[in-house]
């Protein structure tokens, strides 16, 4: 799909400087185009678990984890997890918003031998991704690439692409 049908998607009137990702979910042939744009650019033998972000991330990756028939591994915001510390690994960050965030992980779910996609909406500062990548790699993971519907371009999303891989339906320039 053109990334204009998925910008009239998500646009948001109420804010110009936000988009409405959960309105692309909300149409089911948008929904269908956006895994199918990102299924095609990914090997699936390449990669045996998906990791998401928490929230929007989640929805994405379940379709292409569902898509590739293997598992899941959640990023979870907040403390969420109702694990003992002992199973945890998590980081605090500051994204976009300017406001701190934490990501944590069971490092139970994470397999030591099998690479991993990690998938969320959006990346701007990479903040969140890369957060995400270095808990899956203290607990042992290793990270075979990032698929998004959209990834800004800058030094830091640069670096990502050439150590990981950036698949994402819509790259912005600087
Ligand atoms: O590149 P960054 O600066 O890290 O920003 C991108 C992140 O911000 C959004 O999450 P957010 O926490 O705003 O919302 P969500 O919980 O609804 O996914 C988005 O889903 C990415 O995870």
């Amino acid at each position: 799909m053109e990334w204009s049908e998925y910008r009239n998607r998500i646009e948001s009137p109420e804010d110009e400087y936000r988009t409405n990702v959960p309105a692309l979910f909300a149409d089911p042939d948008t929904f269908d185009a956006f895994v199918n744009d990102l299924a095609t650019e990914l090997d699936p033998s390449a990669f045996d678990y998906v990791a998401r972000i928490d929230a929007m991330g989640f929805i994405p990756g379940t379709a292409l984890a569902r898509r590739f028939g293997v598992g899941f591994i959640a990023v979870r915001k907040d403390e969420k997890l109702p694990i003992r510390e002992e199973h945890r690994v998590a980081d605090t960050l500051v994204d976009y918003t300017g406001k701190e965030k934490m990501l944590e992980v069971d490092t139970r779910q994470v397999p030591t031998d099998d690479p991993i996609l990690l998938v969320d909406d959006w990346m701007e500062t990479a903040s969140q991704v890369g957060t995400a990548i270095d808990l899956l790699e203290r607990a042992g993971g290793t990270v075979g690439g990032i698929a998004l519907l959209a990834a800004e371009e800058n030094e830091t999303t640069r670096r990502l692409n050439d150590e990981y891989g950036v698949y994402s339906v819509k790259s912005f320039r600087e």
